[in-house]
């Protein structure tokens, strides 16, 4: 089976748990879309739900495809999010934040009751690191957030949009997208990158996720559960 496929029956499989009278957690990203796209379908064969977005590119589709939508201000509890991952580890810690949604995703998954991931076995290491880490930083005094990142040896590089000026998250900020090479404490780093002040939010999900769907390349799904 190919990339497209695989995510597709990983998020099939994840959107399954999902029943009625749920608030659910959408998430950003390429295997993201596949769930969106069937959980559309199961509103349209009768499943009630309401849902909330990681991103705006998300709640367009969510609008799209009808599914009822609620804003995060209007709700206390989300009972379960599918959203996909950059890199997953043994301990399902994990590296987001590529399609630059990592604030409003983790927003959602420390919200929710369960955090599922869903992923095709590439993203699957046994440490993570080898994806670079996207930090979103204020747009302000970059220099000096940038020197903070590089003494934490992370060797930042500011993302750019494809009309080569600086990306835009749907927060207003920037990416820094940082190199620091095998990850060996996940927890520990992600501490210390939020601790510098310019630092909104780093793509390090620790000890968030429930399970993990992954499609494996000859199409079986392993469900792995913290
Ligand atoms: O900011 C984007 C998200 O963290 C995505 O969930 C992540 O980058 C994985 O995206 P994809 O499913 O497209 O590989």
């Amino acid at each position: 089976m190919n990339a497209e496929e695989l995510k597709k029956i990983a998020a099939e499989k994840a959107v399954e748990w999902i029943e009625d009278g749920m608030t659910v957690g959408l998430g950003t990203g390429s295997t993201a879309y596949w769930a969106i796209r069937r959980i559309a379908e199961r509103v349209k064969e009768g499943l009630s739900i309401r849902a909330a977005a990681s991103s705006m590119r998300s709640e367009e589709l969510a609008r799209e495809w009808g599914i009822p939508f609620v804003s995060l201000d209007e709700i206390d509890r989300i009972d379960l999010t599918i959203d996909g991952a950059d890199e997953v580890d043994e301990r399902l810690h994990l590296i987001k934040g590529g399609g630059g949604a990592l604030l409003r995703e983790k927003v959602l998954a420390a919200a929710s009751d369960r955090f599922i991931v869903i992923v095709d076995e590439s993203k699957l290491v046994p440490t993570l690191g080898t994806f670079p880490l996207p930090v979103e930083i204020v747009p302000f005094a970059e220099r000096l957030t940038l020197n903070r990142l590089r003494e934490l040896g992370g060797d930042p590089v500011i993302r750019l949009a494809p009309d080569g000026q600086r990306y835009v998250t749907d927060n207003g900020n920037w990416i820094a997208d940082c190199r620091f090479g095998k990850i060996e404490d996940p927890a520990s780093l992600n501490v210390r990158l939020n601790q510098i002040p310019a630092v909104v939010e780093n793509g390090l999900f620790v000890g968030m996720t429930s399970s993990v769907v992954a499609a494996r390349k000859d199409g079986s799904i392993e469900v792995r559960s913290r």
